[in-house]
């Protein structure tokens, strides 16, 4: 082979520039409607305000009687009961009667305060309760029409994340259906001649083909429809018609491998001709020879690829900092990076002095101390998966030529696997 590169024709770009590249190329979102059921995990396209009033009559806080204010001690007068989801006529309450009701049941009419079982005893005649504390203020256990959420309140606003609570919130003000921000399809391949799936027996100097599997399941715990487009051989017209395939069918391709400067190395050619590579250098520790591009053809929308780096690790690192935030930002999100907290180490540790590592660790809270403790996975080579399992955080370690020492304070960014 006399006839490879030497040299990348590709400029070495700091991190933050190169994440800006992908984060500013990804403006366009698509707003679908769905039912609010199924709205958890979404952005909200519109600002949301609530159908109706919550709750939407005035409902006891207690099971107790139900009465008119002000209402002394002694025996009363019992002249109905009123339980939750009754239909059709309440009983008319006046001064000196009480109405059975039970906690979120609507008040009968007449009444506007209620009285807890706890302050009654039976009387001795059955259409009549004994109440042994009156009245202390009028609307004592009673919650008024809208006193949790009022008619026309703004319930979410446009670009928040619609989360668990936010999806019953909907539902609890009869809100529908809602417009959020559509998810992009993300279809994955591996590129490499030595890569076989798991199932298969490898030849001699063939490996399982972990990236994929990783992948396809990380996408699909952020809830991403996924389309699996195998492994790829490292030929530029297999590569290429994997390509236009991929971009036909998904919004954003990730693939593994094939980016840096061996002869089979074929992504960074190949996405050249199909669109406009954005950059295929960051100086990053792992995931220097990461590739970002993005096509756009006819009437199609801009399509976004990420080329990961084969090294198992350097494809897991660069999928979280620079695929999710792409996915978080074609996905409506206002602030797509992952969350950082500042973290103590509990180990020494020799930073790389040519590029700042992306060092995987373990990430707890000391209670005692009030502060997040980050301790190494050990030896960091990229291929080593062992350094990412386990690991629920990226130090973010800068590049110098000298040991950080342990109990130094550092950037911790906060992996959602785990
Ligand atoms: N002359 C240079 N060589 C390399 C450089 C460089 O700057 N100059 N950069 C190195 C760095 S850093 C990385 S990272 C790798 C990435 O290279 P590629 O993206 O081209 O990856 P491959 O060569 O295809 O594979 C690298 C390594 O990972 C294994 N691999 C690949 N795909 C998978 C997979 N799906 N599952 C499991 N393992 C996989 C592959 O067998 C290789 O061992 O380049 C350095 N070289
Ligand atoms: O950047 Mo590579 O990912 O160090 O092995």
């Amino acid at each position: 082979m006399s006839n490879v590169p030497r040299s990348s024709p590709y400029p070495l770009l700091q991190v933050e520039d190169a994440i800006s590249i992908v984060l500013s190329e990804a403006s366009s979102f698509q707003v679908i409607q769905v039912e609010s059921k199924e709205a958890a995990g979404f952005i909200a396209a519109e600002n949301i305000h609530a159908r109706s009033p919550f709750p939407p009559f005035k409902a006891s806080l207690k099971d107790g009687y139900a009465v008119k204010y002000p209402l002394t001690a002694g025996k009363k007068k019992l002249v109905g009961s009123v339980t939750t989801g009754r239909a059709g006529e309440l009983p008319q309450v006046n001064s000196e009667q009480v109405a059975y009701i039970t906690t979120g049941a609507p008040l009968p009419p007449g009444a506007d305060s209620v009285i807890p079982v706890e302050w009654t005893c039976e009387a001795d005649d059955p259409g009549y309760v004994m109440i042994s504390k009156g009245t202390q203020v009028l609307g004592q256990e009673v919650r008024q029409i809208g006193s949790d959420i009022a008619e026309g309140e703004l319930i979410i606003s446009s670009g928040s994340y619609i989360g668990v609570t936010e999806c019953a919130l909907l539902i609890n003000c009869g809100v529908e259906r809602v417009k959020v921000y559509s998810r992009p399809k993300v279809a994955v391949f591996s590129t490499g001649n030595e890569l076989v799936d798991i199932g298969s027996v490898p030849a001699f100097g063939e490996i399982y083909d972990a990236n994929r599997p990783l992948l396809l399941a990380a996408l699909r715990r952020l809830n991403i429809d996924v389309i699996d487009l195998g492994i790829v051989k490292d030929s530029e017209a297999h590569i290429t018609k994997t390509f236009e395939k991929a971009l036909e069918v998904a919004d954003i391709v990730v693939t593994s491998g094939g980016v840096s400067m061996g002869c089979h190395d074929y992504i960074k050619i190949v996405l050249e001709r199909l669109g406009k590579v954005h950059f295929g250098r960051v100086r990053m520790k792992p995931g220097k020879p990461l590739t970002f591009a993005t096509t756009k053809t006819g009437s199609s929308s801009k399509r976004f690829v990420v080329g990961l780096p084969g090294n198992p690790v350097s494809c897991y690192v660069c999928f979280y900092l620079f695929v999710v935030p792409l996915i978080r930002k074609l996905s409506g999100y206002v602030n797509p990076h992952l969350p950082v907290v500042e973290a103590e180490l509990l180990d020494s540790i020799r930073l790389d002095p040519e590029r700042p590592e992306y060092h995987r660790s373990i990430l707890k809270w000391n209670f005692e101390r009030h502060i997040y403790e980050a301790k190494s996975t050990g030896d960091q080579s990229s291929s080593r998966l062992l350094s990412a399992t386990k690991a629920n955080a990226l130090l973010i370690l800068p590049s110098e030529n000298k040991v950080l020492e342990k109990g130094s304070l550092v950037s911790a960014i906060v992996l959602e696997d785990k």
